[in-house]
């Protein structure tokens, strides 16, 4: 049984440190605000991030983050995307020996438009033995009631990828694939908070289940553009890291990413929607860096450009619909024509 931290006190960190301490292993849960560490010691809960779940006695809470990470050589990073940046600056100050980072944020860095685990390369440089990417369809919510879940792990060392597959692997609850496509997986879990977030601006607009469909597969098409252009293997955008986490995101009461759209098709302003969560809601930033990418790369991600100007530009929600609807007609296979043309091209 092996000695982890994970970093980040919030409903992904919490549920990912049960399924860790179920599996035996001892966790180290750090988190940045120490009334919450004091809760988790002392109550065994997390009240704000997973209501009425009672922690397993394996998992102990830490307020200073170099005596949770002393000895410790695998570490899970579970803050949002924003916060990375920082707190591996400090997670650099505290080490001597190299560490395996399992990544499980879901996002793209605004302006540098790199991936979380190329800025976990960067920040880490030699201090960095591997980087795992775990993502796929798991709402924390439900891991925490240890409701059957999917998720597949990637890494340019898939020897380190099948390490942190046995970690996780739970046969009652947690089952974990592998797939050697780095970067179809992080821009399948990055993509599809954008997707998530036009879902409920249709669902809060009193649109159906055809609009929604709609946005699904659509949605979908685009996330495979950009991520073909990328290098990501177009296959990956078939699994559980590309479609499985777009239905789950934009269909379940779960996702902050749906919500946060919801109020904004009521015609709630992003700002009060944002406060009003009191969780991250990865998708508006992801917006931004997606929208950047696709025009430096000249990718057609409709839904995106629509999103960009609700989120960025206050356009209304009902006319970004409208807008998406007029736009001239095309031949739906366009993107897999072009696609299979290209790959045939490569042989
Ligand atoms: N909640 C979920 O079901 C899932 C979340 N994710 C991803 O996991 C990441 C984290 O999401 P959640 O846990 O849901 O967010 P959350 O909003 O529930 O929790 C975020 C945690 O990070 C902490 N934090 C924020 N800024 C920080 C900083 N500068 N230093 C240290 N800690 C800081 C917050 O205090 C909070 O404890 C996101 O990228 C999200 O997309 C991925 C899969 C599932
Ligand atoms: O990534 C997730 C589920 O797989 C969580 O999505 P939200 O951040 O929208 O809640």
């Amino acid at each position: 049984m092996e000695q982890v931290a994970v970093l980040g006190a919030g409903s992904w960190g919490t549920a990912l440190s049960m399924v860790l301490a179920d599996n035996g292993h001892a966790v180290r849960l750090w988190g940045h605000r120490p009334e919450q560490i004091k809760e988790i010691n002392t109550k065994r809960t997390n009240e704000k991030y997973l209501p009425g779940i009672e922690l397993p006695e394996l998992i102990v809470g830490y307020a200073d983050l170099c005596q949770a990470l002393e000895n410790v050589r695998t570490v899970v990073l579970a803050v949002p995307t924003k916060a990375i940046r920082e707190v591996l600056g400090n997670v650099r100050q505290c080490l001597k020996e190299p560490i395996t980072i399992v990544t499980v944020s879901k996002g793209i860095e605004p302006d540098t438009h790199k991936r979380i685990s190329e800025i976990i390369e960067e920040e880490m440089g030699s201090l960095l033995q591997d980087v795992v990417v775990l993502s796929g369809p798991s709402h924390a919510e439900e891991v925490s009631l240890r409701h059957p879940t999917t998720v597949t792990v990637s890494s340019k060392n898939m020897k380190a990828a099948e390490r942190i597959q046995d970690l996780f692997m739970n046969h009652q609850y947690f089952r974990v694939y592998t797939n050697p496509d780095l970067i179809g997986v992080e821009i399948g879990g990055a993509l599809k908070n954008i997707i998530a977030l036009a879902a409920g601006i249709t669902d809060g607009l009193g649109y159906g289940d055809n609009a929604k469909a709609a946005l699904i597969t659509r949605g979908l098409a685009e996330i495979a553009r950009l991520g073909s252009t990328l290098g990501a293997n177009p296959l990956t955008f078939s699994g559980l890291t590309g479609i499985g986490d777009l239905i789950v995101t934009c269909t379940s009461v779960h996702s902050r990413n749906w919500r946060a759209g919801h109020l904004l098709g009521k015609g709630k302003k992003l700002d009060e929607v944002l406060d009003s969560m009191g969780m991250v809601v990865e998708g508006v930033r992801t917006t931004k860096a997606a929208y950047q990418l696709a025009k430096k790369l000249g990718v057609k991600m409709p839904i995106t450009e629509v999103l960009y100007d609700v989120l960025f530009n206050e356009k209304n929600p009902k006319d970004a619909v409208d807008s998406l609807m007029s736009r001239v007609k095309t031949h739906e296979m366009e993107d897999l024509v072009n696609i299979l043309d290209k790959s045939e091209q490569e042989k």
